[in-house]
């Protein structure tokens, strides 16, 4: 076996990262206008900063607010006493002589890394920065009544928005701002994202980075006036509330340019002409096929995401891995033909894939289509960058190619009203054949070491925590169903030592896959392929027979949690408690009436 000649680094892909910090937001002021000062509503220490030097004090503002109601800015120790120096003092002795306590944190709010109970948020942990100032922006205290607007009137102004807000009436110069683009799904709100920007620290409510004292506010007027240069408002990263969903983001609406014969839909429609078909422009897909959206059933617009769901067409989500060395690769030599040969392709030497009469086979056929080469889903072990085979003409890189289906997400309806509980699916809307491959199953990898910072008090920890598969499957909804396994390994799950197995889960950040709804007579099947990593294998989806255009693309989910043979499903037939009654209307012969999850 031939290894990669030179050695090579892989550097994490910065896009792996769920969270990036965006550009600051910018108000620009006035310098000759002054507000008066209301009061200290909140505090802010660094975790970093033990001493406190750079503590930061939320003030409120009583003649200024913004466009989205909020109407406080974040000043450090120095401008507070220069600015605010009796506001400062009887701030002191309320709070820091222990004479009140601030308000306790909502239960929402309560992510920071001092409240992480390591059992069940493990998964949160790499969404949190350290220098997230969590507590104190979600002890912002509630708008006063006269400062909240109105329900048509609350969208954050945001440049670059499809229509511009309404002018408002009787407020002082606005700030002109700019965001980043991502807060336009919660701006284009409904009234519960819109409940969700009002309970969460906006991009302002962020403390400002250290900065030279500014001067002291003129005496006319107020005792407290406005310094007159602002404060600059940094964006910190921030989680939204788990609960929140929007609608997708950032996409172009077509009208019905590849929409399902009218037909095919039941229940609840739009009528004929009306659909919208949405190309999901802010999905980043690469150079992989178009994903559109269309909803011909209800006015949801879109399928329900996290605020924060990332598109990741097909990598993992995995942050412990900086670099994978191409040593660890098997290579081939990419004599012509070879890799047709999987005793003659170096890659394929461990390859298990074998035919009827036992004879081992490339799992692909000249097509590139899957031949299915084991009903148990064994490994496929295509080659990889390490090898010299050509990459566009080797017949042992299919599931690394980028994704030529063009798929849509669609709202399912059914003839059986109860079907429509299964929300939105995926289907084609070209025709498959079978073997043909589709696509990858993405999302974070849970087996991972975590290494991170715990401070607790004045302590710096650093604690290692593993992130297995058990922890997967102790997931709670809705995350719990959208976890994958990539056993393929047939026994696997009796396997004591669940820690070495990997799960995905496509809850936080995924693809379109997260979409495929469970069938018990599917027509797409998995496999496991090696391509991108030495051990940590990718789920591919196959056409498992023949698809007509618009047939919802459908996953047996007891495939996806490692049980493939019909022996093992059979032992399953017993409906486990923690199951979900089974809508795929594959009849009584096929149905067994529950799938995992
Ligand atoms: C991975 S998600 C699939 C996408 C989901 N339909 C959506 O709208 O986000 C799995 C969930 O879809 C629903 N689902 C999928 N297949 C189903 C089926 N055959 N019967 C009932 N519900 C189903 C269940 O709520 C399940 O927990």
């Amino acid at each position: 076996m031939k290894r990669g000649k030179k050695a090579r680094t892989v550097k994490q892909d910065d896009d792996q990262k769920l969270w990036r910090r965006s550009l600051d937001p910018v108000e620009v002021w006035d310098s000759d206008q002054e507000w008066e000062v209301g009061e200290i509503v909140d505090v802010w220490d660094d975790p970093m900063d033990p001493k406190r030097a750079s503590r930061k004090y939320k003030v409120s503002w009583i003649d200024w607010q913004r466009e989205d109601g909020s109407n406080t800015t974040w000043m450090s120790e120095q401008e507070c006493q220069d600015s605010l120096p009796n506001i400062l003092k009887a701030w002191k002795s309320k709070y820091s002589q222990g004479k009140a306590k601030l308000p306790p944190l909502p239960e929402s709010h309560q992510t920071s890394l001092f409240h992480l109970d390591l059992e069940e948020t493990l998964l949160n942990i790499h969404y949190v920065p350290l220098t997230t100032p969590a507590t104190s922006t979600s002890r912002k205290r509630k708008t006063p009544p006269s400062r909240v607007v109105d329900d048509d009137d609350d969208e954050l102004d945001i440049i670059d928005m499809a229509a511009p807000s309404p002018p408002r009436a009787a407020t002082p110069p606005q700030p002109a701002v700019r965001m980043r683009k991502s807060v336009r799904a919660v701006s284009a709100s409904t009234q519960s994202s819109r409940a969700v920007s009002e309970e969460l620290p906006t991009q302002y409510d962020s403390p400002s980075p250290p900065r030279p004292a500014h001067p002291v506010p003129s005496s006319s007027g107020s005792p407290y006036k406005r310094p007159r240069i602002p404060p600059i408002n940094t964006t910190p990263a921030r989680r939204p509330s788990i609960a929140s969903t929007s609608t997708p983001s950032s996409s172009r609406t077509l009208v019905n340019p590849v929409s399902a014969p009218s037909s095919s839909h039941q229940g609840k429609s739009r009528g004929k002409g009306q659909s919208k078909v949405t190309i999901m422009n802010d999905w980043d897909t690469g150079e992989a096929s178009v994903i559109t959206v269309l909803n011909e059933v209800d006015d949801e617009e879109g399928p329900p995401l996290p605020e924060w769901f990332k598109y990741l067409e097909a990598k993992y989500l995995r942050d412990d891995e900086t670099t994978i060395d191409s040593s660890f690769f098997a290579a081939c030599d990419g004599s012509t033909g070879r890799c047709t040969n999987p005793d003659a392709c170096d890659c394929q030497s461990d390859s298990t894939l074998k035919n009827d009469v036992g004879e081992r086979i490339v799992a692909y056929d000249r097509q590139r289509r899957y031949t299915f080469p084991a009903p148990g889903g064994a490994l496929v072990i295509e080659c990889n960058e390490a090898c010299e085979c050509e990459p566009d003409t080797c017949v042992n890189r299919v599931a690394q190619r980028p994704r030529d289906v063009a798929l849509q997400i669609f709202k399912t309806a059914d003839a059986n009203a109860r079907a429509a509980q299964r929300g939105w699916g995926v289907r084609v809307t070209e025709r498959l054949q079978r073997g043909q491959v589709i696509g990858l199953y993405t999302g974070e990898l849970m087996c991972v070491v975590l290494c991170f910072l715990c401070l607790r008090g004045d302590l710096r920890l650093i604690v290692v925590a593993c992130r297995p598969r058990v922890k997967a499957h102790r997931l709670k909804a809705p995350q719990k169903h959208y976890v994958f396994d990539i056993d393929f390994n047939e026994n696997a799950e009796q396997d004591d030592d669940m820690s070495e197995k990997w799960s995905v889960l496509s809850y936080n950040c995924g693809n379109w896959s997260r979409f495929l709804n469970h069938s018990c007579d599917p027509n797409v099947r998995l496999y496991p392929v090696l391509f991108d990593h030495p051990q940590i294998p990718k789920l591919a989806f196959v056409a498992a027979k023949d698809i007509t255009p618009f047939d919802e693309l459908v996953i047996d989910y007891l495939d996806a949690a490692g049980v493939r043979t019909a022996a093992l499903k059979r032992e399953r037939l017993k409906r486990p408690k923690d199951s979900t009654a089974c809508l795929c209307g594959a009849g009584p012969a096929k149905c067994r009436r529950w799938f995992p999850g």
